[in-house]
């Protein structure tokens, strides 16, 4: 791959669609519009315009731009086609852009990664964008827009800084430690900063779990013994039909899930094979499949249709969160609400649902609603700021005998905060990073 290639893509969505956008990005691009549509249009404006191949035949009529680079989104020279989004218009175009010389098609994530390579984003504002792309839920728009805007980079930034202030001023201190006139004093409001700042990442750090949940949705897995109503609960909250409900016990084996919009939160609901003791092959293995799914759970429901007096046999081994549910209220006449449940419900009448919701939106992270959701959202963020953290701790414990070890754990402080916006040594991690998007973005 030469980063000089002129790369094409479609970059809306899914065809057919009412307009489909093609995206190219590179030096050839303004010569590939201009073979396109017979001149080369205003820069930045929309222009009206008669796409046609080599042979001069008409393949459609669409809205095109083409914005020079640098200030382009990948820092290239970039153009945009507007045209209408059948699948053969689409196929057309494309294939008259693959016959010029110099253009290709893209890989997946390739004009990010061209903007992150030419500075135009750093490495939390792209997986910010990845985020935004499939963002389903108004938590996760917002924790993405916070993150592909730059909110979050500004907060890395200026920790980078104050420890980069730091260092500047142990040197300072380091050089001019013959002489009788510097004040020490320097370096110890230095210090009293640096306190601050491990505290300050700290706090952003105990953000992590809300930040995943708020990206990856609250993991809730339904367990209990079979026919208890498990499946039936997950079709009814998704209001579709996805499992397989029948009156025989044992009919679920394998573990499906859905995502539900629980106040804005993402929540991934999990149905799963009851548990019970079985000589089933299959249903052994459903049962395994069960209990794999517990341990990733952040909320377990368990469920029940008769009333039960041991349910913690059934989620042995679980230690996290529960909620009892009491299923199938509609079938006895008994007084609610059941003795040994948190909650009563019946999928039949809808009795009890909402306060099982109620219940699951209890344990979604309790964030300001207004404000800027500028929490951590990937376990390589918390690994490097958790170094960072260390490695400032590691100078605070050294004193002031040895400065020049202090200078070298907050520069080493400082790499571990450049390996999150990608500043620093991440090479390796671009690919990781830039499969995650698809092709066109
Ligand atoms: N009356 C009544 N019947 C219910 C209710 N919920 C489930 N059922 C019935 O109970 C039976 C078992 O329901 P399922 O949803 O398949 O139970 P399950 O827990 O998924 O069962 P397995 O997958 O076999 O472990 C079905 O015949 C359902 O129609 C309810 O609220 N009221
Ligand atoms: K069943
Ligand atoms: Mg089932």
């Amino acid at each position: 791959m030469r980063s000089t290639d002129t790369i094409f893509a479609l970059s809306s969505g899914g065809l057919p669609s009412g307009v489909a956008v093609i995206r190219l990005s590179g030096p050839a691009s303004g010569t590939a519009v201009e073979a396109l549509c017979g001149r080369q249009p205003p820069e930045r404006r929309a222009s009206l315009l008669s796409i046609r191949n080599r042979n001069g035949e008409k393949l459609d009529d669409g809205l095109v731009l083409v914005f020079p680079g640098p200030n382009s989104f990948s820092g290239e020279d970039c153009a945009e086609l507007q045209i209408h989004g059948g699948r053969a218009t689409v196929k057309a175009v494309l294939a008259e852009l693959a016959t010029m010389e110099g253009l290709r098609a893209a890989e997946a994530g390739e004009f990010s990664r061209r903007a992150f390579l030419n500075g135009r984003m750093d490495l939390v504002e792209v997986e910010g964008l990845a985020d935004l792309i499939v963002a389903e839920t108004e938590m996760q728009r917002r924790l993405a827009a916070e993150q592909s805007s730059g909110g979050l980079s500004k907060l890395y930034d200026s920790w980078a800084k104050r420890l980069t202030h730091a260092r500047a001023m142990i040197e300072a201190e380091l050089d001019f430690a013959d002489e009788d006139d510097v004040p020490g004093s320097v370096a110890s409001a230095i210090w009293q900063d640096m306190q601050t700042l491990k505290q300050e990442i700290l706090n952003h750090l105990s953000g992590v779990r809300a930040g995943e949940i708020v990206r990856d949705g609250l993991k809730v897995v339904i367990v209990g013994p079979p026919n208890a109503g498990k499946s039936s609960l997950l079709n009814h909250l998704a209001r579709r039909d996805v499992a397989i409900v029948t009156e025989i016990p044992g009919t679920t084996r394998d573990v499906l899930h859905v995502d539900l919009d629980l106040d804005g939160f993402a929540v991934r609901l999990y149905d799963t094979a009851g548990l019970r003791e079985t000589d089933d092959l299959v249903e052994q293995e459903g049962i395994r499949r069960t209990q794999r799914s517990m341990a990733e759970a952040h909320l377990v429901l368990l469920l029940s249709a008769v009333d039960n007096p041991d349910w913690a046999a059934f989620i042995e081994g679980y230690d996290g969160p529960v909620v009892r549910v009491r299923t199938k209220a509609d079938m006895r006449d008994t007084a609610w609400p059941a003795p040994n449940a948190d909650v009563m419900i019946s999928v039949r009448t809808g009795d009890g649902i909402a306060e099982l919701l109620d219940r699951v939106g209890s344990y979604l992270p309790d964030l300001d609603q207004g404000s800027a959701l500028a929490l951590p959202t990937r376990h390589r963020h918390a690994d490097n700021l958790a170094a960072a953290c260390a490695h400032i701790e590691a100078a605070l414990a050294v004193g002031d005998r040895g400065l020049d070890i202090q200078a070298e754990h907050l520069r080493l402080a400082g790499q571990a905060l450049g390996r999150v916006t990608g500043r620093v040594d991440v090479e390796n991690l671009l690919d990781v990073i830039f499969s995650e998007f698809c092709i066109g973005k």
